[in-house]
């Protein structure tokens, strides 16, 4: 076995799960397509069905509102909802598959010395092809999100309930304790822990170094733990799948499937009335918002649509001849948690048998720490870095996570396996909580078909890497333990020839082997931050009825790891908007409902 040949063998499977998605297995989660025409109009128009997209689609058709929610891509395929097939989702049709623009400096030891950008293009959106890894980050970024915002409802006590409503946790050892009631048992998520025996070998390490084996990995404590994932009942928990099924026969809710939105649309006093879309017969219309429209695309697309509608920097719009309508610094601030990928080989041999596909793939730890005292502030310790231990009990998941998740070459790979020499590997992604570098997203072009251009610009601010250095430094302390001695815990050095120049383990050795095993978590955020691009109720400025409600609206990256938090902005963005519709009163409201269904009994007459 070889990369190139566990490489094509994925291909030729992902061909084969093509075609089983062909027959819509899945098609039962979720509600039936909607025919659209020209000049339909609805309450709300939802421009997204992913993580965010669902949750609010479902919110507000619960409360009886009128709601279309626009999709680019299907429903979820069937190698979304089992854990173990993660990796047929990347590059596949449910996937963007959009890359990053070389910036000469990050990413020169991947395949195409940039990044890939993987994000969902399903329903679920990227929660539904994402690594399941559930925590909801350190109470400090929502400080910072007040702060930013001088919104209170910002802040950590606020945004908590939105987190306890949207979750439905399975574990005993949070919910007979005391922190049982800052979790949520009852929401659409369930929420379980990751059970391998094997991964207790390398939580000893963690331990006998003097970090604390805690039971909530949360980014609010911090500590080591075996991961949270987002996995139930041997199912992915996605909310595309979770949430919309609570609304699969509404009569309040369309969802127009394999349909872009390519321009919001706009009258004389600056309120968006509605989109115009290509459908999935190919038929360019347009349709209307009674009340708003919510753009739920995701940190890369929404910025785009935005600035295809004429949001976004005016000196950048105007070269593309696009009118102006708001002078907004959209696509900005393009954040992304960037980690370094280290591998260490052990002696445990590899337990044979066939993959059970409800299982999570691999053993998996969270672990946060900090090195500065000076961070335990108001009671609260913050974390520096994030550690998110695979242990790979599995030879070809190990090559497809090296060669395809996180896109290293076939030949580095092929020594990863040569050295793992059938016995298990730990896979240690290390990232940086508190980045200050950004990029940006741009337009490449007029047409909402071509990929936007994405400058990920990471590590352009030298003291992320130079932070990044300690963080490495103070996690391979765990390298002496005991336990890791016990498993012949052994790192595996990818980055010759590139860093051959420096001395091992010395500052210099750090940084390059920081730029050379970069990666990207997929964390993408920031780029119609609360405070310069929306309000801190998500209204975009400038203009009228329009809001944004994904990750883009995060100004600074949630510390942790962040499905939960975007899910938590679709909770917390449905009550503003319910509550803004308030004198959107119900008479109005039934009135226009009376309307369309005279209107339906019409046409079936
Ligand atoms: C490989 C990977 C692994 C990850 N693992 C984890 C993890 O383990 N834990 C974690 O917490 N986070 C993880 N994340 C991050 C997390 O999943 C995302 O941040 C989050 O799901 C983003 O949600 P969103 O609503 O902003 O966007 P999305 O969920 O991407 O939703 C955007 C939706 O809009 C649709 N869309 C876009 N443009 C248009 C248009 N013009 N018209 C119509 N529809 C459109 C898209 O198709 C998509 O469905 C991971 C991310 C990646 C890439």
């Amino acid at each position: 076995m070889n990369t190139t040949a566990v490489l094509a063998s994925l291909v030729s499977r992902q061909g084969a799960l093509y075609t089983i998605m062909m027959l819509q297995l899945t098609g039962y989660l979720y509600p039936t397509p909607a025919l659209l025409k020209s000049g339909d109009s609805f309450d709300y128009i939802i421009v997204g069905g992913g993580t965010a997209g669902s949750v609010i689609a479902t919110r507000l058709a619960q409360k009886k509102y009128n709601v279309l929610l626009i999709e680019a891509g299907q429903d979820a395929p069937f190698e979304s909802v089992y854990p173990s097939l993660i990796p047929y989702l990347k590059y596949s049709h449910s996937d963007w598959n959009y890359t990053s623009v070389n910036d000469t400096y990050s990413y020169q030891c991947h395949k195409g010395k940039n990044v890939d950008l993987t994000q969902g293009k399903m329903l679920g959106g990227t929660g539904a092809l994402n690594y399941m890894v559930w925590s909801r980050g350190n109470p400090k970024t929502f400080e910072k999100w007040h702060w930013i915002t001088k919104d209170p409802t910002w802040k950590w006590e606020n945004v908590l309930p939105y987190f306890i409503k949207s979750e439905a946790i399975h574990d005993s050892a949070i919910m007979n304790s005391t922190l049982k009631d800052s979790y949520g048992a009852n929401g659409y998520i369930g929420i379980t822990r990751e059970n391998k025996s094997y991964t207790a070998d390398y939580l000893k390490g963690f331990e006998q170094l003097g970090k604390t084996i805690i039971a909530d990995i949360d980014g609010n404590r911090n500590g080591y733990a075996r991961g949270l994932i987002t996995v139930y009942n041997g199912r992915r928990q996605d909310s595309g799948s979770q949430y919309l099924k609570h609304v699969t026969y509404s009569s309040y809710l369309a969802v127009a499937k394999d349909t872009l939105v390519t321009k919001i649309l706009f009258d004389e006093d600056h309120n968006a009335v509605g989109v115009q879309l290509i459908t999935d017969d190919g038929r360019n219309i347009t349709v209307n918002a009674r009340q708003e429209i919510i753009v739920t695309a995701g940190a890369i697309k929404s910025p785009q649509l935005l600035l295809l509608s004429g949001i976004g920097p005016c000196r950048d719009l105007k070269k593309l001849n696009i009118p102006c309508i708001a002078d907004l610094p959209v696509g900005k601030n393009l954040q992304d948690h960037i980690a370094a990928f280290i591998p260490h080989t052990t002696n445990k041999i590899l337990t044979r048998g066939t993959v059970d596909p409800h299982e999570y793939p691999s053993g998996l730890f969270v672990g946060y720490a900090s090195l500065n005292v000076s961070h335990i502030k108001h009671h609260i310790k913050y974390p520096d870095y994030e550690a998110i231990g695979f242990i790979m009990n599995n030879m070809k998941f190990l090559i497809q996570f090296c060669a395809l998740t996180f896109d290293f070459p076939n030949s580095l790979c092929n020594k990863l396996y040569e050295e793992a020499n059938g016995r298990q590997v730990l896979i240690t992604l290390l990232s940086n909580l508190y980045g200050y570098s950004r990029g940006q997203v741009r337009l490449n072009s007029t047409d909402p078909q071509d990929p936007p251009l994405v400058i990920t610009d990471s590590f352009s601010n030298d003291s992320d890497l130079d932070n990044f250095v300690d963080y490495i430094v103070d996690y391979l302390k765990v390298e002496e333990t005991e336990a890791f001695k016990k498993l012949s815990a052994s790192r595996v050095d990818l980055t010759s020839p590139h860093c051959d120049a420096f001395e091992a383990g010395s500052r210099g050795y750090w940084r390059c082997y920081s730029l050379c095993m970069m990666t990207s978590m997929g964390h993408y955020g920031g780029t119609c931050a609360m405070g310069s691009v929306v309000d801190s109720r998500l209204r975009v400025r400038h203009v009228k009825k329009l809001r944004v409600a994904d990750a883009s609206v995060m100004p600074t990256l949630v510390a942790g790891n962040i499905f939960s938090a975007v899910v938590m902005i679709g909770e917390k963005v449905s009550d503003f908007i319910i509550e803004d519709a308030g004198s959107y009163n119900d008479v109005e409201h039934e009135q226009i409902r009376e309307d369309q269904l005279e209107n339906l009994s019409a046409s079936f007459a």
